[in-house]
């Protein structure tokens, strides 16, 4: 029951505001924004070139190396976990018939990333497009956080993403041969973020690195583009940011399109930005959320709680309102 009141804390009119009714995320909007997850770029688009993709062995960055695999690319993975990168590129080549190779590296230490960088121009040559996808991250209320525990995830996330970009890039210039850089961040990269702090200020500096390298690095051939993709589910992230599963309904609530984006989702857009069908978009910063950072920053989006027959008493209302 709502009331509401005068300034002199008189009732004028009380009225039921039933609570809205129980959707489940995928009810009613995602009849209109049902996912397509077939590869959309023209067949070959990626032919005879290569792509290396950090954290490629799971969720996202499998994904987008499926993705460029079938468009023609030839992939190297890179991340801390040989096994499973083995295992997707082997998954991957065989169903695409394009190589794609798997090498150990941690981002953290730029020494193993110039020996990644080593084996893959031993193997397949410098990359034509690179992929910043490797992340670290976990809730935590800050105050219990640890010096060791910023340091796992801003050294992932912003020392990795430097690292690879300084030593592919230094490489590329020297060879004078272009490329596309593309950065996986968060929508929180914008706004920040209570809860997941390391993450949002690692993720925000890393927009800034890709940034400012569009505007100095376009001379030799380099685009830096950035994808801020809202939820979508991998285990990875899901398990380290609601293990109780306890907050995807109410997330799934408040994302305009009623569900989450899909992996294939993700791959389609950063195929576009790493494909030559944008070869004049750099330094783009590219929000992929159904709407959720829109739905969680305006004033008034609650209001999409109001039933027709309450905005009728409330039209009411304010149109007999006299005076201020
Ligand atoms: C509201 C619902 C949300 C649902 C999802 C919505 C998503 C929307 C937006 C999403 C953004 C997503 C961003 C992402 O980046 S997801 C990517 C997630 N993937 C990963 O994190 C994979 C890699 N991660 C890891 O390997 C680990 O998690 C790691 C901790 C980052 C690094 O591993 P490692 O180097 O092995 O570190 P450890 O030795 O284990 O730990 C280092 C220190 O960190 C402390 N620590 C680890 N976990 C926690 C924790 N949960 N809480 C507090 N502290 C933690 C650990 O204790 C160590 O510190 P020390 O004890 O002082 O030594
Ligand atoms: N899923 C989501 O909802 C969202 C994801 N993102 C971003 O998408 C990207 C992919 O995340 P997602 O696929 O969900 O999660 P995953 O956990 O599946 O991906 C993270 C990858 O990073 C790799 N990685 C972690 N640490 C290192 C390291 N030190 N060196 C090299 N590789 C490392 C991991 O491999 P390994 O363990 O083998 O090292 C893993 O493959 C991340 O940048 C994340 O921040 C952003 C917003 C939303």
């Amino acid at each position: 029951m709502a009331a509401v009141m005068l300034s002199s804390g008189r009732k004028l009119l009380q009225t039921r505001f039933p609570r809205p009714p129980v959707r489940s995320g995928s009810a009613r909007p995602s009849g209109f924004f049902a996912p397509s997850e077939g590869a959309m770029l023209p067949a070959g688009s990626f032919r005879d070139r290569l792509a290396f993709i950090t954290g490629g062995g799971t969720g996202l960055g499998r994904a987008m190396t499926m993705v460029l695999s079938q468009l023609g690319a030839r992939c190297v993975i890179a991340s801390r976990k040989l096994d499973v990168l083995q295992e997707t590129a082997g998954e991957i080549s065989s169903q695409t018939g394009n190589q794609v190779h798997a090498l150990q590296c941690d981002v953290r230490d730029p020494q193993a990333v110039a020996r990644c960088v080593d084996q893959m121009v031993a193997l397949s040559g410098l990359p034509d497009v690179i992929i910043n996808n490797a992340a670290g991250n976990f809730i935590c209320p800050t105050e219990r956080l640890t010096p060791n525990g910023w340091r796992s995830v801003t050294d992932i996330v912003l020392n990795g993403t430097a690292f690879v970009t300084l030593e592919l890039g230094k490489r590329l210039i020297q060879a004078q041969k272009g490329a596309s850089f593309l950065a996986i961040t968060t929508i929180y990269a914008e706004s920040g973020s209570g809860f997941v702090v390391p993450s949002a200020a690692a993720k925000a500096g890393v927009e800034a690195l890709y940034k400012s390298l569009a505007a100095e690095w376009g001379r030799y051939g380099h685009r830096f583009n950035i994808i801020q993709p809202g939820p979508i589910r991998t285990k990875g992230a899901f398990s380290r940011l609601d293990p109780t599963g306890t907050f995807e309904k109410s997330m799934i609530d408040r994302i305009p399109t009623g569900r989450l984006g899909k992996p294939a989702e993700l791959a389609n857009l950063a195929a576009y930005l790493s494909s030559d069908f944008a070869s004049w978009m750099s330094g783009a910063v590219i929000r992929f959320d159904g709407g959720e950072y829109v739905s969680m920053a305006g004033e008034f989006n609650e209001l999409r709680k109001v039933t027709p027959d309450q905005w009728k008493m409330l039209e009411a209302m304010i149109k007999g309102t006299k005076g201020s």
